[in-house]
């Protein structure tokens, strides 16, 4: 459903130079899962997801959503995709069913099917109680769940979260990560990238492992830390890391 193969992105940045933000990824999602990405600040996993949603061409390598060819066919991509940020945002003076509805029908919906869909996804994430509250007057949790509806309210098959639950108490980082688990149940292929340990080991069914650009392991959870020998996933994590940066520092030149 998502397959990505040697993909490599490199951005000429006027102070630095060269700059390789993906050097050569490769992985497959399937449906009903979830896929992780887990790596530190600046690792590529922003610049991967912008990637899979078309909203940056690769400079190599090969990458294909719900079957489409991203760089021959972003169109069909973009419509077989729901991609939510941290910033996705929602506008203050729209009820929550209008923002939803607004989206809907950017989406191409039309207003039967719009109904339902309000309907089968307000009964989703349980927000029939604030559907004609006004963004402004919303918490940030319910400014959580209607960012969601309006990810997946043309129902993809594919859903991309980066970084979601960035900045969010755990209260609501919580009923977010309940919210894709659902949307992981009903068979959606979905990626996620975090920093985020603990969200890794709850909620992904693979991970990879990204820093500089790399993939420096994959599997499952459980997979990795038999692999490694490591039942931490946070030492595991800062293992692979040094390990990298120790190598690469001995095969650098002076
Ligand atoms: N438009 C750009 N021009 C130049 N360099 C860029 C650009 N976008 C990203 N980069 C660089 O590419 C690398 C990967 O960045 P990316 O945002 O993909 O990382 P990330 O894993 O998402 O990190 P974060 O968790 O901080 O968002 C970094 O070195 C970043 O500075």
């Amino acid at each position: 459903m998502i397959r990505v193969q040697d993909l490599r992105k490199d951005f000429d940045d006027l102070k630095r130079g060269q700059v390789t933000a993906l050097d050569g990824v490769s992985f497959e999602v399937r449906p009903g899962e979830v896929y992780g990405l887990l790596g530190p600040n600046g690792a590529g996993k922003t610049t991967c997801l912008r990637i899979l949603s078309t909203v940056l061409q690769s400079t190599g390598g090969f990458a294909e959503v719900a079957g489409h060819d991203v760089s021959r066919f972003p169109a069909k991509v973009r419509a077989s995709i729901g991609f939510m940020s941290n910033n996705t945002g929602i506008y203050d003076r729209m009820t929550a069913r209008e923002l939803v509805e607004h989206y809907g029908r950017l989406y191409g919906l039309g207003e039967d099917r719009l109904k339902e869909r309000i309907d089968e996804v307000f009964e989703t994430l349980q927000m029939h109680e604030i559907a004609d509250m006004l963004g402004s007057k919303m918490s940030t949790g319910n400014r959580q769940k209607v960012s969601i509806a309006r990810t997946i309210i043309h129902d993809p098959p594919v859903l991309i979260f980066d970084e979601p639950t960035s900045g969010l108490d755990v209260l609501v980082a919580r009923a977010v990560l309940d919210a894709v688990r659902k949307l992981r149940d009903s068979g959606k292929c979905i990626i996620y990238s975090t920093h985020i340990m603990r969200e890794v080991e709850k909620l992904c069914d693979r991970i990879a492992i990204i820093h500089r650009g790399r993939i420096l392991a994959a599997g499952s959870v459980d997979e990795l830390e038999r692999e490694h020998d490591e039942p931490d996933m946070e030492e595991l994590f800062f293992d692979l890391i040094s390990e990298y940066e120790k190598s690469r520092s001995e095969t650098s030149p002076v």
